[in-house]
């Protein structure tokens, strides 16, 4: 069992390249259970690989990545396997079988990591289902025949599968319209008051920003420049911070004073 004082994550002087190109030098973070943090920074900062490499898809050059008190460069394939167990991911594109309904692909996981009854494994599904906030209906749908905002919502259902510590989102809301990213994000904060969960999310959208996070560590020079909440980062006056939120979008959702769970 994890100490409750020892950060979730902790990443330590990481570095990243993809040949010639570094996106990471020396770059630290700590992330704390159950903080809802979100990782921002302009197009190409690196926020994706980040997320990657906390999720264990892919590994740093250099630095050391520490989930749940256990450093990863040091553990067995089985250890790996079993906290990736801990990290439910939701990707970009949603990331389901689209040869299987809804049901099927929340099935999937537990079938293979949880040796249960298939009425019980169903009926953990449908629950997860429930709990995103989907119609029961929803289950014996494709994925392709599910709305924009539906699908979002199934691939938070399908990562929720095996009861996750940790919750990984890649831009969770875009694509969507203003009324449904905004019921992403209620849906976001119940889970997380509900589910005991952490949240890391990747988000260009500064309403969830203010809405859903309660850290934010900001991506820029190949570091992170500063973890702060949405009022302290948006005053502070390193350029590159200044210039990320030093457009109309960000002064609007800050007037709109959306930004009630800073807590
Ligand atoms: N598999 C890869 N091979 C080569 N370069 C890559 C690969 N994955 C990412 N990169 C590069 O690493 C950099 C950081 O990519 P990443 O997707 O993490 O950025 P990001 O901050 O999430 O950007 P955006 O906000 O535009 O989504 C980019 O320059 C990208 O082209």
């Amino acid at each position: 069992m994890q100490s409750p004082n020892l950060p979730l994550v902790e990443l330590k002087n990481i570095t990243t390249q993809f040949g010639s190109q570094v996106v990471h030098q020396n770059l630290n973070l700590k992330i704390n259970r159950g903080e809802r943090l979100a990782l921002v920074g302009g197009s190409g900062s690196g926020k994706s690989v980040l997320l990657s490499e906390i999720a264990l898809l892919k590994t740093p050059q250099a630095g050391s990545v520490t989930l749940f008190g256990q450093a990863t460069d040091q553990l067995s394939t089985n250890h790996l396997i079993q906290l990736r167990k801990k990290m439910g991911i939701m990707f970009q594109q949603g990331a389901m079988f689209t040869s299987l309904n809804l049901l099927e692909n929340i099935m999937l996981p537990l079938r293979e990591h949880q040796r249960l009854p298939e009425s019980f494994i169903k009926e953990l599904a449908m629950l997860k289902i429930k709990l995103v906030g989907l119609a029961a209906s929803a289950a014996t749908k494709l994925p392709q025949e599910l709305s924009g905002g539906m699908l979002k919502r199934a691939a938070v259902a399908r990562a929720l599968a095996l009861d996750p510590n940790l919750l990984l989102l890649d831009e969770p809301t875009a694509g969507l319209d203003p009324a449904s990213a905004s019921d992403f994000d209620d849906m976001l904060l119940e889970l997380h008051a509900t589910l005991d969960l952490t949240l890391i999310l990747v988000t260009h959208d500064l309403d969830s920003l203010w809405r859903v996070s309660n850290q934010v560590a900001f991506l820029g020079d190949k570091q992170v420049l500063s973890k702060a909440p949405m009022e302290k980062l948006t005053v502070n006056s390193h350029p590159v911070i200044k210039h990320y939120f030093a457009n109309t979008r960000a002064a609007g959702a800050r007037t709109r004073g959306i930004g009630v769970n800073q807590g």
